[in-house]
């Protein structure tokens, strides 16, 4: 199994081909005060590349920071650390001019098209308003000569090009006179646009507004979008979930976007919506050459839309790859417990579940090494241990587990209800946690003593050697050590996992021989 570490540009993900590329990027909220030291890692230290004309999915649980991922790489977040560019430019030095116009390009379409369509504005005005920001459309012109060449030359009304350097008119000038081809995307008939080609100049006049052109491009739009022209002085109140959706697509498409962030587009529609939407999404794409960035919690969606996946845990990509690859054969730890929380649609299949032990720490206080090392069922246990009862090891994870949440800043939402309730947390009491966690079980002799050592350390107010004590023992690399991203297949998927090194037991075997019953 081959490391590759920070750079997963392999086969697959030639330069060429790549329109973001993401390395090492981290976006930390908060943490600048004295009262507020520690940041909340909401992203932290993520790498890949999307290619062109290609959906990646972005899934994970809630709160893993899919969402600001997203709003990173369209600088709607200012990222702390890492590099994001896109078609060679890198977007996080990006500032002024270069940003509006490097903004039109790329596009986000919202989780909940209520809260995001202003309902005071009709749907025209809605789906107008980037258009008016940027003074669309450009109206740029370019000369040409007989052969098509562009011809070089002052230009008196020298507006800028779309982000393709794409000019929106272009004369062709020859001997026998002028014609005009007007881009496709410009709602303009070339009769309305006059040209006089004169000694030592050719001056273009453009008879109409470019609030009529505005007007025009958003009926299209809606068009596009599967709306009806007398939408347009309609108010988004008018509309079903659906429909309101619509509207953000055709609202993001307004400045031809290459890149659009879908953040939980259909999680807020019905079943039978959610599918015409994601056929509109993909027809979109064809038809736009667009690229999507696809955030989803709703792993069947995905499968069904994505060509590949990144699936994400406190702020780490966890695995990224093929999404058939991914959703059949999964190698991450994480992944193969995320996809056996999909309900199986045949009742009687006999489908085997892990369960994952509580929830995921706060990204405020990460676990040092592998981020799902507080969780995870295939975690590499000492060598001693190997052969330990599964039940024993569970109790042993989940005592230290409940611990370290003791120990961290902030307190569990339980814990905090507790507390507001009047009564005393269960787990603040050492004795009630211990018989709460293992119970009945027979506990081997060695782990007996150690868990009874940590006891009295705890007592003894020492709570912090107690962990300390407890991770030497029962620890692993897996705590110790970040993991490295390893490559798992041909097709260039990468892994977040130690057990992917030569010397660990790769992750699909030891579920199959030691998780699942
Ligand atoms: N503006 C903010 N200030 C502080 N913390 C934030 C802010 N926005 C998000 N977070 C925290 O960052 C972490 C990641 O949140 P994010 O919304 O990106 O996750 P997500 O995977 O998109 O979740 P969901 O699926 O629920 O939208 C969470 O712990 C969240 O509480």
């Amino acid at each position: 199994m081959s490391t590759i570490d920070s750079n997963p540009t392999t086969e697959s993900t030639r330069e060429d081909d790549t329109l973001v590329r993401v390395r090492d990027l981290k976006t930390y909220y908060g943490g600048d005060s004295v009262f507020d030291n520690k940041p909340v890692k909401a992203v932290d230290g993520v790498s890949f590349d999307i290619k062109r004309g290609e959906t990646l999915g972005l899934v994970g649980e809630s709160g893993c920071g899919k969402t600001t991922l997203g709003r990173t790489l369209i600088r709607l977040e200012q990222a702390t650390a890492g590099e994001v560019s896109y078609d060679g430019t890198d977007a996080t030095a990006l500032s002024g001019k270069a940003l509006k116009q490097w903004r039109r390009n790329v596009q986000m379409v919202f989780q909940d098209p209520d809260s995001s369509l202003n309902d005071r504005m009709t749907i025209g005005e809605i789906v107008q308003e980037p258009l008016d920001v940027h003074d669309w459309p450009y109206l740029s012109v370019a000369l040409t000569d007989a052969d098509g060449r562009e011809v070089a030359g002052d230009m008196v009304s020298a507006f800028d090009r779309d982000a393709h350097d794409r000019p929106d008119i272009t004369i062709g000038v020859s001997e026998s006179g002028a014609s005009v081809d007007i881009r496709e995307e410009i709602p303009l008939e070339p009769e309305r646009v006059d040209v006089t080609v004169e000694s030592d100049r050719v001056r273009v006049r453009v008879n109409t507004t470019k609030r009529r052109l505005r007007r025009a491009r958003v009926r299209e739009l809606l068009d596009t979008v599967g709306l009806q022209p007398e939408h347009y002085y309609r108010y988004p109140h008018q509309f079903s979930g659906g429909q309101k959706q619509r509207i953000g697509i055709a609202r993001a498409l307004a400045l031809e976007p290459d890149f659009v962030i879908l953040d939980e587009p259909v999680s807020a529609l019905d079943a039978s919506v959610q599918a015409k939407i994601l056929n509109l999404l993909e027809d979109l794409q064809d038809e736009f050459d667009l690229t999507y960035l696809f955030i989803a919690h709703d792993l069947a969606v995905v499968e069904h839309i994505c060509d590949r996946v990144a699936v994400m845990y406190l702020g780490n990509v966890m695995e990224l790859g093929p999404s058939e690859e991914v959703f059949d054969d999964p190698a991450n730890p994480y992944t193969h417990s995320l996809l056996s929380a999909i309900p199986e649609p045949d009742p009687t299949a006999d489908k085997q579940r892990i369960t994952l032990r509580g929830t995921p720490p706060s990204p405020r206080d990460p676990p040092s090494g592998c981020p799902f090392s507080t969780r995870c069922p295939m975690k590499i246990r000492p060598e001693k241990y190997g052969d330990i009862d599964n039940d024993v090891w569970e109790a042993v994870e989940m005592f230290r587990d409940v611990l370290r949440q003791r120990e961290s800043r902030e307190k569990s939402v339980t814990q905090q209800v507790f507390e507001l309730a009047g009564l005393s947390d269960p787990y603040e009491d050492i004795d009630e946690l211990v018989k709460e966690v293992f119970g009945d079980l027979d506990l081997p002799s060695e782990v007996e003593t150690h868990v009874q050592e940590a006891v009295e350390q705890i007592r003894a107010g020492e709570s912090e050697a107690a962990r300390a004590a407890l991770r030497e023992e029962f620890g692993s690399v897996c705590e110790r050590e970040r993991p490295a991203d390893h490559q798992v297949s041909s097709s260039g998927r990468q892994s977040r996992c130690h057990r992917h090194q030569d010397e660990y037991e790769e992750p699909a075997e030891y579920l199959e021989t030691h998780v699942l019953d």
